[in-house]
């Protein structure tokens, strides 16, 4: 087969849905072969839809991101949702993700209802992910679990992290994509301007160091990206929380948490951008913000589609 041949090659939109903290941001980011998504052991990290962009000599593939879906509680919690199931509609192909180290949660069963209401769908594929964690001989059990949720085209186990099935999983993947030119630069990775990314590595900091009530009320705002030459790039940002007691909580006794979450956060963004960082954080309140639209609207958690 002639790789460049433009009647082989193949392009086209991944969605990559799945409920919190099955995987998704670990898996988009092994296929990348770089960090371009937040990862956390903690759900709903992944609050917008973004893109990842793999440029191979036979395919392009373009993933989706979505946020996990979820019941929502608050405003943020509506659009995460609203920005999931854009995801599917605009796909050529759902990869549906689950934790194969544990059963059909109630939250997998929503989906597969959600799925079921969508008409007219492209292609849905079963993605097992976790393996790694899986007795073998469960296996065959689990999988039939999930089976009776969808009727999927394909099932694949893997794991994200160990890398098992990866290439299986690709291959699948690519058969579905419709033949086609690529539809990116091959450059680009991803459409997320580098300063959301060092924004979501800072939230993503800020998750990994905080304890359980804070996290998901923070947000980040990047007040200054500068490029410094040699020097690298200097950063300021804000983190908002919602409460004056979960702000003591971020900046921590004689300012030691944030000095820590600042400290990781540097080091992820250093390695993204490839340069040394200057970074740094204030925190400041907004009461009630994932429940304000201006401010949901400023941060960034919009729909861009319909410019709302
Ligand atoms: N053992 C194991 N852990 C995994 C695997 N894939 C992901 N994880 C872990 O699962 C956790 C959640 O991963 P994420 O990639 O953040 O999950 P997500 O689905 O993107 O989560 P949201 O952003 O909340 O939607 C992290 O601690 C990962 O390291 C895997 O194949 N095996």
């Amino acid at each position: 087969m002639n790789e460049t041949s433009p009647t082989s090659y193949r392009a086209g939109y991944i969605a990559l849905i799945g409920r919190p903290n099955v995987g998704k941001s670990t898996l988009m980011n092994a296929l990348m072969g770089q960090k371009i998504a937040a990862v956390s052991p903690r759900p709903q990290t992944t609050r917008q839809r973004q893109l990842g962009i793999l440029t191979l000599p036979e395919a392009q593939l373009i993933f989706m991101d979505t946020p996990g879906m979820h019941k929502p509680v608050h405003k943020l919690g509506e659009y995460m949702n609203q920005v999931a199931e854009d995801a599917l509609k605009d796909a050529d192909v759902i990869l549906w993700l689950v934790d194969a180290s544990v059963l059909p949660t109630p939250e997998d069963l929503r989906i597969s209802e959600r799925l079921k209401s969508i008409n007219g769908l492209p292609a849905v594929l079963l993605g097992l992910n976790k393996i790694d964690l899986l007795n073998k001989d469960l296996l065959t059990e689990r999988t039939d679990q999930y089976q009776a949720l969808y009727s999927f085209e394909q099932v694949i186990p893997f794991s994200a992290t160990r890398g098992d099935g990866r290439d299986e999983l690709m291959q699948a993947l690519i058969s579905r994509l419709p033949v086609s030119e690529a539809l990116f630069d091959p450059d680009q990775i991803t459409d997320l301007y580098e300063r959301e990314i060092a924004a979501d590595l800072i939230r993503e900091a800020a998750l990994l160091h905080l304890r359980d009530e804070v996290p998901h009320a923070i947000a980040v705002r990047i007040d200054e990206y500068t490029e410094r030459g040699e020097e690298g790039a200097y950063i300021h940002a804000t983190l908002f929380v919602e409460r004056e007691s979960h702000k003591g909580i971020v900046i921590g006794k004689g300012g030691e948490m944030l000095k820590k979450i600042g400290s990781s956060a540097r080091q992820e963004i250093e390695a993204m951008s490839g340069r040394r960082v200057f970074l740094e954080l204030k925190v400041k309140v907004n009461p009630n913000w994932r429940n304000k639209p201006d401010a949901l609207r400023w941060l960034g958690y919009y729909r861009k589609k319909d410019g709302q």
